[in-house]
This record gives C-alpha cells, sequence and structure tokens, in this order.
C-alpha cells in the first residue's frame, strides 16, 4: 500500500515491517511509503504500533522481519544521521538552559563549535524560542515551551527526515499554529515528515498523506484525497431555519444516518444516491439554511478503518 506519491529514490520506504514482544505482535507486516515534501499524519488507536514503527525507523527496535529505506538504500546507522526524531516523552536536562541543551545536541550530531552554535540560534528562533526564554533553564518552561525546545533539538542538525511522536499533544491553539507552520516550512524545503498524532481534525486540515494503524497493521494509507475519493461515500450537511417535517428524509433512496427532525443532521449518501433528490425532499420538509456536500471526514474514514 503506498502512501505517498514520489519518486521511488526520494522515498522512505517501509516494507514488511514486523516486530513483537513475547507474544504481543506490536507491528504485522507494515508497509508503506513517505515522500519528501508532504506530511504523513501516522494514525491509530492506542496501542496500534505508531511508536514502535518509529522507533524501528530510528534504530531504537530491531524488527524482526522486513526492511526500512531511504532513497532506495537500506537504513543504516549511516542514514540516521540525517534523521531527526522528536520523542513523545522528554530527552532534555531539565536544569541546563534551553540555548545551552540545544547547542549540546547539535554538537552531539557532529556540528563544530561555530556551526553548533549558529544552528542553535536559528533553529530556537525558527521554533518561537526568543532571546528570553533561550535563556532560561528547561524545567523552568511550560509545556508548550518544553516542546519547542525539544523540537529544536530534533532539528538542529538539519535532517532530511523528521520523525515526532505527538508533536501536538498538550499545545494550546497557538502553539499548534505556530509548529503545524514550522512542520508545513519544513516540508516545503524538501524535508521527509511522518508525525504520529490522535488529532484527526488537526492531521486533516495539515496533512496530504495518511498511514492508519491497528493492531500493528496498517489499514489505511495513502493521498488524503485520494482515499476520501475512494470511499464512493458522500455526505450531505443540511441546516434549516427551523426544525423540518420528522422523517423527511429517511425514506429517501440510499440515504442513511441523522436523527432527521433536527435542524443540523449530516446524512451519509451511498454511490448511487442522489444529492438532488436530498436537496429537493430538504426544500419540501423547511427552511433550507445550508445544503453541502461533503466526502467522509478524516475521522469517519478512520473510524471505518479500525471498526471502532
Ligand atoms: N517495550 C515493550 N515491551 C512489551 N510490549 C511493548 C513494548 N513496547 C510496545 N509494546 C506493545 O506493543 C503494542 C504497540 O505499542 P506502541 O507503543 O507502538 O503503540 P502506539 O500506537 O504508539 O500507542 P499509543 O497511541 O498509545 O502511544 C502495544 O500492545 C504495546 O503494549
Amino acid at each position: 500500500m503506498a502512501a505517498a506519491v514520489g519518486e521511488v529514490g526520494t522515498l522512505l520506504e517501509f516494507a514488511g515491517v514486523s516486530k513483537s514482544y513475547g507474544s504481543v505482535r506490536a507491528l504485522d507486516g507494515c508497509t508503506f511509503t513517505a515522500a519528501p515534501k508532504r506530511l504523513v499524519g501516522l494514525l491509530g488507536p492506542n496501542g496500534a504500533g505508531k511508536t514502535t514503527l518509529m522507533r524501528c525507523l530510528l534504530g531504537l527496535v530491531e524488527p524482526d522481519a522486513g526492511t526500512l529505506r531511504w532513497r532506495g538504500s537500506p537504513v543504516t546507522d549511516e542514514v540516521r544521521r540525517r534523521f531527526g526524531y522528536m520523542p513523545e516523552e522528554r530527552g532534555l536536562y531539565p536544569s541546563m538552559p534551553v540555548d545551552e541543551q540545544v547547542r549540546y545536541f547539535a554538537r552531539l550530531s557532529g556540528l563544530s563549535r561555530s556551526a553548533a552554535a549558529r544552528s542553535a540560534r536559528a533553529v530556537t528562533d525558527r521554533v518561537g524560542l526568543g532571546p528570553e526564554l533561550a535563556g532560561r533553564r528547561v524545567e523552568q518552561l511550560s509545556h508548550g515551551n518544553q516542546q519547542r525546545v525539544q523540537l529544536a533539538v530534533a532539528l538542529v542538525h538539519e535532517p532530511e527526515v523528521v520523525v515526532l511522536d505527538e508533536p501536538f499533544a498538550g499545545l494550546d491553539p497557538l502553539g499548534v499554529q505556530t509548529l503545524g507552520g514550522v512542520l508545513r516550512d519544513l516540508a516545503d524545503e524538501g524535508t521527509t515528515l511522518l508525525f504520529s498524532s490522535h488529532q484527526l481534525d488537526l492531521v486533516q486540515h495539515l496533512c496530504q498523506d495518511v498511514v492508519t494503524m491497528d493492531r500493528g497493521r496498517v489499514v489505511l494509507a495513502g493521498p488524503l484525497e485520494e482515499l476520501q475519493q475512494a470511499t464512493r461515500r458522500r455526505h450531505i450537511d443540511v441546516t434549516f431555519g427551523r426544525r423540518p417535517a420528522p422523517g423527511w428524509s429517511t425514506a429517501l433512496p440510499g440515504v442513511a444516518g441523522g436523527p432527521a427532525a433536527e435542524r443540523r443532521v449530516r446524512l451519509t449518501l451511498a454511490a448511487d444516491g442522489d444529492p438532488a433528490t436530498v436537496l429537493r425532499a430538504a426544500l419540501a420538509a423547511g427552511p433550507v439554511l445550508r445544503f453541502a456536500l461533503e466526502p467522509p471526514s478524516l475521522e469517519e474514514m478512520f473510524r471505518e478503518a479500525v471498526h471502532r
């Protein structure tokens, strides 16, 4: 299953990657690709295997089977030097000042003293940690700002592949916007980005591609728009100016869902359903303020894919 469009020579590829912990099959033959310049959202219920998948890519977990390739070559430790990782749990030194910390990680990744200082300054600025915050100890920062430090550390060596485990968790709307903007810019610059999230509306808004996992398997992957088209199922959102005639939509062919006497209703239209028939019925049932034909949302496709 391909998750993204792109030339094979540019892709990050997972092919049949499996990993068990005792009797738990955390990854079960995961196959998909991620392309540069596109944001790839990694989705799945708790325990689906997202973190294990990312840890395999980063070399923190050894897969039992399968291969990982980047730009057509196997992912080795040498290749991983060009990867950046933002883990879910904090990997920072609480009492070290932000700027010193980012410089320290830059040095660890092999940058010279002057290059590390330069890159650390640029990246702290990029993630929105101004000079005032950069001088503070990490433990003095709010959760959201610690998250920014974590991101700065992941980006300081200018990686070509960036993997982020729930980077948006716990951020306020402003933080979400800043981080989303940074990821978008990185993608535009040619970076390959894969991040996990439980915030499906956010992923729908931000990502071009999604990979959905359930019980260790990839159950839905590809460009979001193509996946939406492929379902052939559409939804109709209707808003009435007052409560419509009860049961107005129940007998319509190819139409399901929605308490039909509510002012706002979301109906499901099967592939053979006719929106014009629904519109006529709606107009006969009450004053229509809004009538919109929509593809399924990511959340609707997610629920269907994981059968929850
Ligand atoms: N070190 C480990 N030892 C034993 N089992 C593990 C280990 N790491 C993960 N697992 C198990 O593997 C499965 C996949 O876990 P993983 O953390 O990859 O899921 P996840 O999709 O990241 O979940 P979440 O959304 O809750 O973070 C789970 O059943 C988990 O309990």
